[in-house]
């Protein structure tokens, strides 16, 4: 990873006045939870919040392929405000981009298929294949478009709520680089684990040197929060999680820290989303935010949150943990659940910011996530 001396972003000497550009922050509360404070109510905001669900979103996706919404910034921006002007009670937005878009960088071809999700025409087969991606990305030539949609966003957001940035973990942007696309078995990515220990870390951290600075351009433009997406953590053994996934997610969040820090920037809060990393052991290395760089910890919808706090202490914030599937349960079905996880989160205590606990799926009904919004707000007061 390269030293915080060495960013060469664009917004490093532009992100004064690019900050101070855009209008004041009316709702503050995901950033004083993601400070570890236990705010009045929980914030909330829903993973893939922009997306199929929502039929203005389809109306756009109609003209538009995914990675021309994802490179066209007017139309990132334009999906990114759909869900926050449709209801009024999400506490924060993210950006309309995809975590794909680090190996596309790389110089991977990444294709979105209607029925198949991402597929990868030229996956890497052996660790030769390391050679055809890019020695050095340009950050800015690359992704600048991302940078531009969350400028864009910022004052189209007028403050109404925080914007959040992200990417990939590494080791699940190496699951898909290395199977081509989604897998159920893992069995070519985590082989080379076991084939290509060496090879893979390698690989791992060359990943994690481009969502560093992807990140810190994010954070210069105007994101006010970021999440890592580990959304393939859980299909590791805890030993393989210590050994590949957390390094260079430690390395990212001192990457993104240091160089704010070095550029006299404020700096923000990182979130990771470790999907499906239910060991204990696993959980108490991501428990002291000092040492990781990670102030909050996204959980799925499999664990308790009650139970992951004697684990993890207080020192770290959660945000979940919400079965996603609640949202097919109708109204009287989502009340009643929100109701029992809000009474958990409040026995658990410390920072809580309410989401599900994956994203939300396409067949929900609008008027449902309008619904379970209005509930967390109502149930998860103190
Ligand atoms: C694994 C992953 C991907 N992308 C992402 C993850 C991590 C979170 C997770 O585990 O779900 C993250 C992501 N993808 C998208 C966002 C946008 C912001 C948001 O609203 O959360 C975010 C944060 C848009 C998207 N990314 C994608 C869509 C739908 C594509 C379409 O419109 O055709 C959207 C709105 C496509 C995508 N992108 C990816 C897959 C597997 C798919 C196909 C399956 C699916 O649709 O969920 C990769």
């Amino acid at each position: 990873m390269s030293t915080p001396q060495e960013c060469t972003l664009k917004g490093a000497s532009t992100w004064r006045d690019t900050l101070a550009s855009f209008p004041p922050l009316k709702n503050d509360l995901l950033l004083r939870a993601a400070a570890g404070e236990e705010t009045e109510r929980a914030p909330v905001w829903v993973m893939r919040q922009a997306g199929r669900y929502l039929p203005e979103f389809l109306a756009i996706r109609k003209d538009h392929s995914f990675f021309e919404c994802c490179q066209t910034p007017a139309l990132a921006s334009a999906l990114t405000l759909q869900p926050i002007d449709r209801y009024p009670r999400l506490d924060a937005s993210i950006i309309f981009c995809d975590i794909l878009v680090v190996p596309q960088a790389m110089g991977m071809t990444v294709l979105m298929q209607p029925e198949k999700g991402p597929v990868f025409p030229e996956p890497l087969v052996t660790p030769d294949d390391i050679s055809k991606l890019r020695e050095h990305v340009d950050v800015d030539k690359e992704l600048g478009y991302l940078f531009e949609a969350i400028t864009l966003t910022r004052k189209g957001l007028d403050g109404r709520v925080p914007l959040i940035g992200f990417c990939g973990a590494p080791w699940t942007l190496m699951a898909y680089m290395v199977e081509g696309g989604g897998s159920k078995t893992f069995e070519k990515s985590k082989g080379w684990l076991y084939r290509y220990p060496e090879e893979s870390k390698r690989l791992l951290e060359r990943v994690a040197r481009v969502c560093g600075e992807l990140l810190v351009g994010q954070v210069l433009a105007g994101a006010q929060l970021l999440q890592v997406f580990d959304s393939w953590a859980g299909e590791l053994t805890p030993h393989q999680f210590q050994t590949f996934a957390l390094p260079p997610l430690l390395s990212i969040a001192s990457y993104v820290h240091s160089t704010l820090s070095a550029l006299g920037h404020p700096g923000v809060p990182i979130t990771l989303f470790p999907k499906g990393v239910h060991s204990p052991s696993s959980l108490s290395l991501l428990s002291d935010p000092s040492a990781t760089g990670y102030a909050t910890l996204g959980l799925d919808w499999q664990v308790d949150p009650q139970e992951i706090r004697q684990i993890v202490g207080k020192t770290v914030n959660l945000q979940g943990n919400f079965d996603p599937v609640v949202l097919y349960g109708g109204k009287e079905g989502i009340e009643k659940e929100v109701e029992r996880v809000c009474e958990r989160w409040k026995g658990a205590g410390g920072g809580w910011i309410a989401n599900l606990g994956h994203g939300i799926t396409p067949n929900v009904k609008p008027e449902m996530m309008g619904w379970f919004l209005e509930c967390v707000h109502k149930y998860s007061k103190r």
